[in-house]
């Protein structure tokens, strides 16, 4: 499938400013395009005990997933940084879980990107097949 990452990165800026920020004030966005072509908003949603705050990437790839679309074809994160945004380690393990080769945009919002995937972002990351109960 053709991706058009610039509709994607709109759709991701969109999702942003969904964003619940009252503690760290930093709007993050993310987008996700599945199989079927639907595409799913994520964005950061906070919470008064810091720990429980949700990243936008969890957030698109959990409404997808719970929508029944497992199948991703690409994720576009978005936020006002300096350069492309870069996600956050539990992110990370999340994404490379549930997609390792997924292409991934990192942007920020003057549209600086860097392409990616979550293996990239995690290299040596861990994996089901580390479990003890596989072997
Ligand atoms: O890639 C990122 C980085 C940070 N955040 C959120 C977590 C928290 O709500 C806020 C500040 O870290 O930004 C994301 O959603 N995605
Ligand atoms: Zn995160």
């Amino acid at each position: 499938m053709m991706v058009d990452y610039q509709a994607l990165l709109a759709n991701a800026k969109t999702a942003r400013e969904r964003a619940y920020t009252p503690y760290s004030r930093f709007k993050v966005g993310a987008a996700v395009l599945t199989a079927s072509g639907q595409i799913f908003h994520g964005c950061n949603i906070e919470n008064a005990a810091y720990p429980v705050c949700l990243c936008a990437e969890r957030s698109a790839l959990a409404a997808a997933w719970s929508a029944g679309e497992i199948e991703f074809i690409a994720l576009a994160v978005v936020a006002d940084t300096p350069g492309p945004v870069a996600p956050c380690g539990m992110c990370r393990q999340f994404m490379f879980e549930l997609a390792p080769d997924l292409p991934v945009l990192l942007a920020n919002l003057a549209e600086q990107t860097q392409h990616t995937t979550p293996r990239e972002l995690l290299p040596s990351g861990f994996a089901s097949e580390s479990l003890n109960h596989n072997r």
